[in-house]
């Protein structure tokens, strides 16, 4: 009895463990973006050359979330952060309208791979407080969101300014907990047939 007890109160108790990459070209806000959700604080940011990795509680989930450098010559390296990757967060600075492109080669370069069929995406429309933010459709529409096969979902926010981060993590939450669902539900399935 008191095992079964304390193994249900573990059940209950126990977060789901995930890993989350985070990706985007260089200068698009993922560090103070990380560490504005960690420390509640925007650090003075210098570019990231290797990774910053922390980990995050949120709700039931318990995050590792690796933030890799986004300069050109690191990008070959996001590939050794691929595996078991249950969501991949795409910031992208949403008033550099110019780099949109070169943003979307890089996206759907990352998504096509075989470690990240089942991952959800969450995009964050950085840079809000900046007066040429694109609107989130528009986006979007760039990035060419709706050509991935992955659940995504697009969110604006201001790191700077710690804006939108809240809601960014709830939706990250619920991309997981569906993607959780979904793979729970082909199991069932596979077990029947
Ligand atoms: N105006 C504005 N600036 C921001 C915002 N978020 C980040 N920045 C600035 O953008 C610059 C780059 O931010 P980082 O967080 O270092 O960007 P990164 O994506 O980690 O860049 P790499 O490490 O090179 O890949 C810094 O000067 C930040 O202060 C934002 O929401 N608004
Ligand atoms: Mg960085």
């Amino acid at each position: 009895m008191g095992t079964s007890f304390s193994y249900l109160f573990d059940r209950f108790a126990a977060r789901e463990k995930v890993r989350v990459l985070m990706i985007g070209l260089d200068g698009a806000g993922k560090t103070t973006a990380l560490y504005q959700l960690k420390l509640n604080t925007a650090l003075t940011n210098i570019p990231t050359v290797g990774f910053n990795v922390e980990m995050m509680e949120y709700k039931r989930l318990r995050m590792t979330v690796w933030d890799v450098g986004g300069q050109n010559r690191l990008r070959s390296l996001w590939r050794y952060y691929y595996n078991n990757a249950a969501a991949v967060i795409f910031v992208v600075d949403a008033s550099d309208e110019e780099r949109f492109h070169e943003a979307m080669i890089e996206l759907h370069s990352v998504m096509c791979v075989k470690e990240l069929k089942d991952s959800v995406l969450l995009v964050l429309a950085n840079k809000q407080d900046l007066p040429h933010a694109v609107t989130l459709v528009d986006l979007a529409i760039r990035l060419r969101l709706h050509e991935l096969h992955q659940r995504w979902k697009v969110h604006g926010i201001s790191a700077t300014f710690h804006k939108g981060l809240h809601e960014g993590m709830e939706l990250l939450y619920r991309l997981i907990r569906k993607r959780r669902q979904r793979a729970s539900a082909e199991r069932s399935l596979n077990a029947f047939f």
